[in-house]
């Protein structure tokens, strides 16, 4: 079941919570709803779900408007951070309470509900704990059981808001790949709202950036990642280095460093945006870049060597950092406290007010300079 949002507006008092939104959400996909604190997702979750009303716009299931639609009969299923289980059910009976609770002209009989229940068990893995109680499991089990509960009826859509968010940082990992291999298997639409980028780039199909109320940019992880079309989703968006200066005889300069950017136009500020990934390290400046840089602190854990290097003799507002594979770092040996040159091989400059980067691409000078390490 595909979700339209339609220039979707909400106040609360004079604070504009959401501010036109309009939105597509795929049949079957998992949509992450992706925002710092207070930019609007829970609300735009809540409206969604019938739980909140907009002051204007509307909300169409699979094309039909259901704006005006209650939310019990919306047929959506939800899970939220705080476990809301009932305390005083058991497992078995919490998953059972959807469906008990159902009209009698739709509720199932006793045996279909006790035959759901225990597929449902089966499926989030737990039947050997149908008669625990809540206060009997651990918080990753809370959540599967949560799952169980808002999937027992059958909904056609799911909608999750920051479901991990109380867990430790393991048990968010498995569980993420869990609902993962869930979705892939039963393609229920789904919403998830995190404010927690690796989670969102990891686990959906599609990213919704919001900020302030309004739908930054929507694409895919590894499109939002590779293609960010403003600083607001590239500083939100893993780590970025950037230089900040004043385009001066087709360079980006700024005190000691400096970029080549053939064809910008001259005398205007810019600010040239890289990732780590897209830069690299040599011991000398080469002919489109000189970038100084002292290594401040070096990181070894994970796939990747992180490189944390300080601007030396111009500035930045935040350190830079480098990736760098462990064969590459085994073979140079760079060490704290020496200085380093970065290479960009691509960047993405914001020249002027111009909201939106131009990607600039150095590759065949960058290949020709790693040569130089
Ligand atoms: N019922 C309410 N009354 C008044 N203000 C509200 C209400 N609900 C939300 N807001 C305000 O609307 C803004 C958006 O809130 P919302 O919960 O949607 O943000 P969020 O992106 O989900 O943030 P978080 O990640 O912190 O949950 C916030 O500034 C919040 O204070």
């Amino acid at each position: 079941m595909s979700i339209t949002i339609d220039r979707i507006k909400k106040s609360f008092g004079k604070f504009q919570a959401l501010n036109d939104v309009s939105l597509d959400i795929p049949e079957g996909k998992l949509t992450a709803l992706l925002g710092p604190s207070g930019s609007g997702k829970t609300t735009l979750l809540r409206i969604i779900a019938g739980l909140e009303s907009s002051d204007s716009g509307r909300v169409l299931f699979g094309g039909d408007d259901v704006s005006n639609l209650h939310v019990r009969d919306r047929n959506i299923g939800f899970v939220f951070q705080h476990y809301a289980l009932f305390k005083h059910l058991t497992v078995a009976q919490n998953i059972a309470f959807g469906l008990e609770s159902l009209p009698r002209r739709s509720r199932p009989s006793k045996q279909e509900i006790n035959e759901r229940v225990a597929k449902l068990l089966e499926m989030i893995q737990l039947p050997q704990l149908a008669d625990r109680y809540p206060a009997q499991l651990s918080g990753g089990q809370k959540q599967r059981v949560a799952l169980a509960r808002a999937l027992a009826t059958k909904p056609r859509i799911l909608l999750l808001d920051e479901p991990f968010g109380a867990l430790d940082a393991k048990v968010r990992k498995d569980l993420r790949r869990w609902l993962r291999a869930l979705h892939d298997e039963f393609h229920f639409t789904s919403i998830f709202v995190t404010h927690d980028q690796e989670e969102a780039l990891e686990l959906s199909d599609q990213v919704v950036v919001m900020s302030q109320g309004q739908v930054e940019q929507v694409n895919s992880p590894t499109g939002l990642y590779a293609r960010p079309e403003s600083r607001f989703v590239f500083d939100f968006l893993g780590h970025v280095n950037v230089l900040s200066g004043v385009v001066k005889g087709q360079s980006l300069v700024q005190g000691n460093a400096r970029v080549a950017l053939p064809g910008v136009v001259n005398n205007q500020e810019a600010q040239l945006y890289l990732r780590p990934h897209e830069v690299q390290l040599a011991k000398a400046p080469v002919a489109h870049a000189r970038l100084p840089l002292r290594i401040e602190a070096i990181s070894l854990i994970g796939s990747e060597v992180r490189i944390e290097l300080a601007p030396e003799g111009w500035e930045s507002n935040e350190i830079w950092e480098v990736g760098m594979s462990h064969g590459e770092f085994a073979c140079h040996n760079p060490t704290r406290g020496e200085l380093w040159y970065a290479i960009p091989a691509v960047g993405h400059l914001f020249a002027g007010d111009s909201a939106q980067p131009e990607t600039v691409d150095w590759h065949s000078t960058a290949h020709a300079s790693a040569a130089n390490m």
